[in-house]
């Protein structure tokens, strides 16, 4: 949305920016200094994604994820930003079994980290609690296509919206705005599937390889700043390489360490009464 002059990103401005055309970007954050980045970069809302998982815990899938493991990251995050909208994503097993245990966990999050709205997966199928959740006047966001939390149920990263299940993703969309989301994230589906729900819709899509017909964009930011080891999927975009930057920094400090190069005289403390005196002052 890009109005950097916005003191804080609420959930009417989303709707604002779907009816104005204007896109909504987002990144995933996990601690309090790429919160900090981000939020000072203009990027509308970061999500506290249970991809922590796979970025933070070392997990082949978010399945394991926790809500005591991610309500301590989300904190962190929450302590970052000044303006983005903070999402928080309920992990696998928080919510499922009902609108009370959905609420339940919603309220953990809104009560324990700060955070202002959070995400489930599921569209028909969460209708109910995403309902419960939005009563108690708490934000949700949709998510719907491929949900990585149903990956096995799903048989792997498959895309979802193809031929015919085009409809089904569209009921499922359409059960999401109807149940009180304020957004909704197309996980990877096809541009045109994409479309249809997007122009379909009154509130905004949000693309995790959804294609560029949707209202907003999201990452995963170690993907997307090159930091993540292995595969990354398709639809990622690199904007930097932190990984090459981070190994070099590692190789040249262990260098000067087993040189003797690093710690020298500018780095290390004297002892000088006249200095500290002068410290003493300033402290
Ligand atoms: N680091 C990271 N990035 C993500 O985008 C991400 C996570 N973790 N964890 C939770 C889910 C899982 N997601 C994923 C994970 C892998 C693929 C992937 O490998 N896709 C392949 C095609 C499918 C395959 O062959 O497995 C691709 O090339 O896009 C896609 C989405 C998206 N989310
Ligand atoms: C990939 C996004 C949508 C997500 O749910 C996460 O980061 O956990
Ligand atoms: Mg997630």
């Amino acid at each position: 949305m890009a109005e950097q002059a916005l003191k804080r990103v609420r959930t009417r401005h989303f709707a604002r920016a779907k009816e104005q055309g204007i896109k909504i970007t987002g990144l995933t954050s996990y601690d309090v200094l790429t919160a900090q980045i981000f939020d000072e970069a203009g990027i509308d809302f970061l999500l506290v994604g249970d991809s922590a998982g796979n970025t933070v815990l070392g997990y082949d899938t978010t399945l394991p994820v926790t809500v005591d493991d991610l309500i301590p990251l989300t904190r962190g995050v929450v302590h970052g930003v000044k303006r983005a909208l903070v999402v928080a994503d309920m992990p696998f097993g928080s919510y499922e079994t009902g609108p009370d245990e959905a609420l339940h966990t919603a309220f953990r999050f809104m009560k324990e980290t700060g955070a202002h709205a959070v995400k489930l997966e599921g569209g028909v199928r969460s209708a109910e609690q995403i309902r419960r959740i939005v009563a108690a006047g708490i934000p949700v966001m949709g998510h719907i296509g491929f949900t990585p939390q149903s990956e096995h149920g799903l048989g792997g990263h498959v895309i979802q919206g193809r031929g015919e299940s085009a409809d089904a993703l569209l009921a499922d969309a359409k059960a999401v705005e109807e149940a009180g989301a304020f957004a909704v994230v197309l996980e990877m589906v096809p541009a045109e599937a994409a479309r249809r729900v997007t122009e379909a819709l009154s509130i905004p899509t949000i693309s995790v390889g959804g294609g560029p017909h949707c209202d907003g964009q999201l990452v995963v930011w170690t993907d997307w700043a090159g930091l993540s080891s292995g595969r990354i999927p398709k639809f990622v975009k690199q904007y930097a390489d932190l990984r090459s930057v981070l190994m070099d920094a590692a190789l040249a400090y262990r260098a000067d360490v087993e040189s003797g190069a690093y710690p020298d005289a500018d780095h290390s403390y004297e002892d000088d009464t006249a200095e500290q005196a002068l410290q003493e002052r300033a402290n």
